[in-house]
């Protein structure tokens, strides 16, 4: 469809309301002596700072402090450029921290020379605030997140502890046991180091539990474990509880003569805690021991349990309150 363009008349009048009416601000401005003059403003562009009343140099409104440093940036960048531009303010009116997005326009005339610029802005002020908010709101979700993956962490770890810890004597029980001694059977014949295993047992425990109680029994096997925990004290150590009254303990590159030292102390000073038991030869609550130690690449870890099981069923039978290595 052919347009029908407005006659002068037409025209002049329907700039004078677009400039009377607009609800944005619209000014043309001329260059003068490096900086800029203000020519026109219209009555929005006025209600917003009347100082950009005609004759106002634009360092005169730098000088007000309303205005960002860079403001004239743009101007002279349409001037040098001859070409339209758009860049956003950040004007402080009142207090008030507005942002603007303007729109530069050249004038060029005849000699192909920029004598004024047309300026216009939208006011994205309304913007501001909620962009503030939404981002307030999405750190408050990143730290509650951050929050909540923590405390799961933390969960998890603890649940992860409590599958592989005796609930009563805190040691490690017996399925982290089993889960680690296969390990280090594999990483013993990998490094070719020996691998020592010693299974402790208490001396007529029954007996104790008869006598003192169950209560006295748990107290007794807390302290037991005590002791072990001491002499398990290498990162890689690792010591049990494999069942009643049964601990397990687990010494990565320690040969037999090392590991029988390790079982013999453990032993001692079991029986100096001197927790009476009326059943054994010393009258007070001892441990047995076995030992064993990986010698083949052919070991695994039910041969190596049935060894230190077989020597601890050899020191009860030579009496209890002994440690002896395995056959
Ligand atoms: N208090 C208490 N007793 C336990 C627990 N677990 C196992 N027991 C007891 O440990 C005792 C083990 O007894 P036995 O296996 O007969 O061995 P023992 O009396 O120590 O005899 P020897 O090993 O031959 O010296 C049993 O009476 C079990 O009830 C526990 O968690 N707490």
């Amino acid at each position: 469809m052919k347009q029908v363009p407005f006659n002068p008349e037409e025209l002049n009048l329907f700039f004078k309301q677009l400039w009377k009416k607009s609800l944005n601000p619209f000014w043309i401005c001329k260059p003068i002596a490096g900086d800029f003059e203000m020519v026109l403003a219209n009555p929005a562009a006025l209600k917003l700072d009347p100082l950009q009343k005609p004759g106002t140099k634009f360092s005169e409104l730098i000088a007000t402090g309303k205005y960002p440093d860079g403001i004239l940036d743009g101007y002279h960048k349409c001037l040098a450029d001859k070409l339209p531009l758009e860049f956003e303010q950040t004007p402080v009116v009142n207090g008030k921290e507005y942002l603007f997005r303007t729109f530069l326009v050249p004038i060029v005339n005849d000699n192909d020379e920029v004598t004024h610029i047309w300026g216009t802005s939208h006011n994205l002020t309304d913007f501001i605030d909620p962009q503030r908010e939404l981002l307030m709101i999405n750190q408050y979700l990143d730290a509650k997140v951050q929050e909540r993956t923590e405390q799961l962490n933390q969960a998890m770890k603890r649940l992860e502890k409590l599958t592989i810890t005796d609930e009563l004597t805190q040691l490690a029980n017996r399925r982290y046991f089993d889960d680690a001694l296969q390990k280090e059977i594999a990483r013993a014949k990998r490094n070719n180091q020996p691998l020592a295993l010693i299974y402790f047992d208490i001396d007529y425990f029954k007996t104790f539990n008869d006598t003192y109680g169950h209560t006295a029994g748990d107290k007794c096997l807390k302290r037991v474990a005590q002791v072990l925990s001491h002499h398990a004290q290498r990162a890689a150590d690792v010591v049990a509880r494999y069942g009643g009254e049964e601990f397990v303990m687990l010494l990565p590159n320690l040969n037999c003569q090392q590991a029988l030292q390790v079982a013999e102390r453990v032993r001692t000073e079991v029986a100096g805690l001197r927790i009476p038991n009326q059943e054994t030869e010393a009258k007070v609550v001892t441990i047995s021991a076995g030992v064993a130690v990986i010698k083949e690449s052919s070991f695994n870890a039910d041969t190596l349990l049935k060894l230190a099981d077989n020597a601890l069923y050899q020191s009860k039978s030579n009496g209890r309150n002994c440690s002896l290595i395995a056959s």
